[in-house]
């Protein structure tokens, strides 16, 4: 091919076709092996209404409209439509059946998934409303959708997720908002979503914690968290069979480079009310080390004292990484058009790093899964192979087949090809030096680099020549003529992996009418070698001058003591911007297509002394608008430091007016992010695990930039009433289950019945309550914040409380002439509810009648407090005094 002729072609109209997707996916079947490689679906271009024409079976588009949204109604049609090229014909031969089951569940909504958190203090009675109520008086609707051609059944528990524990429903989104007779489901799903006592997930995506194997005393990584749905089925699997007031002793650590998303993995984790999470907000090429030696000292030149924790690792990290995304096809069908291999190509070498960085901070004997929601093998089996060539026996991949033996899934692929500017290379060997920079022997089977390689066709051409048609630009289309001078994937010879690449595991949409996951487990055997430095490195990121720009994951990750503190140099910035601009990247879109943003949460931080994380990576205050004054005390720009809460004079003022049992520990517990404590609003509480790190990031300077950390414990009460108690500060919503075993005074027995009224009519006059001694104690109280406990069936409302699984409480306020719950409007919905459920059995079982009079409402004055204290507890936790 001329020069001449290359330069013509570019000025010509391109072809009216479009390449739809060059569509990885690899497909093996137990009889035989079919590799689905890079397929092309060439769709002639038609115009909308040439679209409506096209013979599509209405329900089918109607369905795929429904999943894709009505904006995709064009594309939709045109996936269904679209005929196969010749490549891919001949690539599926002897499998049309199997094309057509994957194909055709591409074509079907994707079905909701939710899971219920094993923490939560009402998963028991949750999970047995779905049993037992739903599953049932949903049936009527599932006939319906059999006949739409989707399953028999509305609702299932997912049978490879434990206990029963995770949900697959068959209802769209759609039919959910639109359907009558789903409303009452609907409700459901939004309320328990909200308060955190189920979160909507995709299926595929629970299952990468589950291989992490995740014990309560872990120390759990989660690398590039946002926006947290992995993060908080993490905190759940640490959290599950804690005992009330008791935190379990492990933590998680959840990381993201994006600050936006930071604050979306900190709305959606602080549903969770936990003591035991840090939000970080680092590249995690580049997550800091942090390992203390005696040599250090802060910064006024104090030696610190030695810490408990000398060396930041971790038992358990989660690599959820940065991917192409074309496994999520069926919810985001715009990577029907947007995917391109030069995508998982220029995320391979990121993808490396990141990995690498966290099994150098992987514990000897601890595990690590890489995952991505990819079929990619350039962003899988490519990036695997690759650690365990860096790794020698340090690091195995784990063969987990006897693991969730429920869940179908495929072996990782043994052999591939690489896909470049529409040629296919079955070897490093084939690479034309002037693409070596971009396309690198980590991304073929064998690894090979082959440095005196001839090269291929496309080294006719000019450099100049190369870069105007095909350089780093987003123009397969551009280059696709080229594909008539350049053997076929099928002619190509192929390499094959050494490694046991088969105990990667692949999940496919149509085994399990599913979204797709790649998924590898990896067991750190022993501290990674020393890297050897000199050696060639074989993951260059190219300027754009051709020079190539970083030379990691070769460099330095783990020193022989386990860990270095010096990760790779590398930053994603770099990465993303020079060698993947063709990476119209997907980046990383939330693999949870239900999540809600709330961004009135995100602006409430903003406007309120709040701001939990910076706004950018590196703000600089005098572009911070002059709104927020921005804190420089502490290590990081931008965000205020968190501090340990020791003002004497407030922690025994609030240990004194509870009666806070000796036994809790508070000191070197609380944490504050204001050095004013005469200013402080909110005090957190964090978990031993937690404060152990803190001391850690303290002692080494502070390397850890901690965007969020801590459970909201005690709130200063602003309001009229609350400036003139004798303690200002009320314990939250949030912390009140960890601290109610240890509260002797301020503390309250109610029967149901009051309890309900409380609930339902938030402040009730003491005269007014059914039981006269309860509202003659309430009176007797301190005035300030209190705790309303719910009566057991068969307790005295004198005896000692006694705090288990099943106590309910909630704060209030003791004010002159009433009690007023401090409780935000949707808990006490969850509440009243669970109560009601109860209270009814309660009656049929008894055949008992209860007297409810109507209490009165309360004086104005006092209901004005209620509505500011439910604003209050609406906020976020966590949030940063400023
Ligand atoms: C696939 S998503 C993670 C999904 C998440 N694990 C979950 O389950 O909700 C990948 C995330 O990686 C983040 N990311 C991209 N580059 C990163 C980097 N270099 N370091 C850390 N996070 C990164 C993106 O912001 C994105 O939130």
């Amino acid at each position: 091919m001329s020069p001449t002729f290359h330069r013509a072609a570019r000025y010509v109209k391109p072809k009216p076709v479009i390449m739809l997707s060059r569509w990885v996916w690899n497909l093996q079947s137990n009889s035989h092996h079919v590799t689905l490689s890079f397929i092309n679906i060439n769709l002639t271009r038609a115009t909308p209404s040439e679209t409506k024409q096209q013979t599509v079976e209405p329900h089918k588009q109607r369905l795929a409209a429904e999943t894709w949204g009505a904006a995709a109604d064009e594309e939709a049609g045109l996936a269904l439509s679209g005929g196969i090229s010749d490549r891919t014909e001949r690539t599926f031969g002897s499998a049309p059946k199997e094309w057509d089951s994957f194909i055709g569940v591409l074509r079907t909504p994707l079905p909701a998934a939710f899971r219920i958190n094993s923490s939560s203090q009402f998963y028991k009675d949750i999970r047995a409303q779905l049993e037992n109520d739903f599953m049932k008086s949903l049936q009527a609707e599932a006939s319906q959708m059999v006949s739409d051609g989707g399953e028999a059944e509305a609702i299932r528990p997912l049978p490879w997720y434990p206990d029963n524990l995770a949900w697959h429903s068959n209802f769209s989104r759609m039919q959910l908002r639109k359907n009558q007779n789903l409303e009452r489901f609907h409700e459901f799903l939004k309320l328990e979503n909200e308060i955190g006592n189920i979160t909507r997930q995709e299926a595929v995506s629970m299952v990468p914690p589950l291989f992490l194997d995740v014990s309560p005393d872990h120390f759990v990584l989660d690398m590039c968290a946002a926006p947290g749905s992995k993060t908080f089925q993490l905190l759940e699997i640490v959290y599950h069979s804690s005992k009330p007031g008791s935190l379990p002793n492990g933590l998680v650590m959840a990381n993201d480079l994006d600050v936006q998303r930071c604050n979306l993995l900190i709305h959606q984790t602080k549903r969770m009310c936990t003591a035991n999470l840090i939000v970080i907000n680092h590249e995690a090429q580049q997550f800091p080390g942090c390992r203390f030696n005696r040599r250090h000292s802060d910064t006024s030149g104090t030696t610190m004292e030695e810490p408990v924790i000398r060396q930041l690792q971790f038992d358990r990290v989660l690599c959820d990484v940065p991917c192409s995304g074309d496994g999520t096809l069926r919810k985001a069908p715009d990577i029907w058009r947007k995917w391109n291999a030069g995508m998982g190509n220029g995320l391979h070498c990121l993808q490396i790093l990141i990995a690498m960085r966290g099994l150098s901070l992987l514990k000897v004997g601890g595990r690590m899964v890489y995952s991505t929601c990819s079929m990619n093998p350039i962003e899988n089996e490519a990036v695997v192979a690759e650690i365990l060539r860096k790794c020698g026996g340090s690091v195995e991949l784990v063969d987990v087949s006897n693991e969730l033996p429920q869940l179908v899934r495929r072996p990782g692929l043994k052999k591939w090809k690489v896909r470049d500017k529409s040629v296919w290379l079955a070897s490093y060997k084939d690479v034309s030096k002037y693409r070596r920079s971009v396309i690198v022997p980590s991304m073929f089977p064998s690894g090979r680099s082959f440095p005196d390689a001839t090269d291929n066709s496309n080294q006719t051409m000019e450099p100049e020549e190369r870069h105007e048609t095909g350089g780093n630009a987003n123009s397969e289309d551009a280059t696709h003529s080229a594909e008539n001078s350049i053997p076929s994937a099928d002619e190509l010879d192929e390499e094959v992996s050494d490694f046991p690449l088969e105990r990667c595991m692949r999940i496919v949409p149509h085994d399990q009418n599913t979204g797709a996951f790649f998924i590898a487990v990896f067991h750190k055997n022993s501290p990674l070698p020393m890297p050897a430095g000199q050696e060639k490195p074989n993951c260059q990121i190219e300027k754009q001058n051709g020079e190539p720009l970083v030379d990691s994951p070769n460099k330095a990750i783990e020193d022989s003591n386990g860990l270095e503190a010096s990760p790779t140099d590398v930053t994603t910035d770099d990465i993303l911007a020079e060698v993947a601009p063709e990476a119209d990247l997907i980046d990383n879109k939330p693999d949870e297509v239900d999540l809600v943003l709330d961004l009135s949460v995100a602006s409430e931080e903003r406007n309120s002394e709040a701001a939990q994380v910076p706004r950018s990576k590196e703000p600089d205050s005098t572009k911070a608008g002059g709104k927020r004054k921005l804190q420089m005390q502490g290590k990081w720009k931008g965000v205020d430091p968190v501090l340990f809460f020791r003002d004497e004079v407030i922690i025994n003022s609030i240990k004194t007016f509870y009666g806070i049992d000796e036994s809790f520990p508070l000191v070197g517990h609380l944490v504050t992010r204001n050095l004013d404590n005469n200013h402080v609003k909110r005090i957190y509480y964090v978990s031993k695990s937690v404060k152990d790190v803190l001391q850690l990031n303290f002692s080494v300077g502070q390397p850890l930039k901690i965007a969020s950390v801590g459970l909201k414990m005690f709130e200063r009460q602003t309001s009229r009433e609350g400036s003139s108690a004798p303690c200002s500060f009320r314990i939250s919503s949030e912390g009140l289950p960890v601290v109610l075993p240890y509260v002797t005074k301020q503390i309250l027995h109610a029967s149901p019945v009051d309890f309900k009224h409380l609930l339902q009519y938030k402040s009730i006059k003491y005269a007014d309550f059914v039981d006269s001694e309860f509202g003659k104690k309430a009176s007797d109280l301190m005035q300030g914040c209190c705790v309303v406990v719910l009566r057991k069936e068969g307790e005295a409302s004198s005896s000692l409380i006694q705090v288990d699984e099943s106590t309910i409480a909630i704060g209030c306020w003791k004010g002159k002439a009433s009690l007023t719950v401090m409780v935000a409007a949707i808990d006490c919905q969850e509440i009243l509810e669970r109560l009601l459920v109860r209270m009814e059995t309660a009656k049929t079982e008894k055949g008992s009648s209860v007297t409810e009079d109507e209490p009165s409402k309360p004086e104005a004055d006092e209901e004005k407090d209620i509505n500011d204290t439910e604003k209050n507890e609406n906020k976020p936790n966590m949030e940063v005094d400023g």
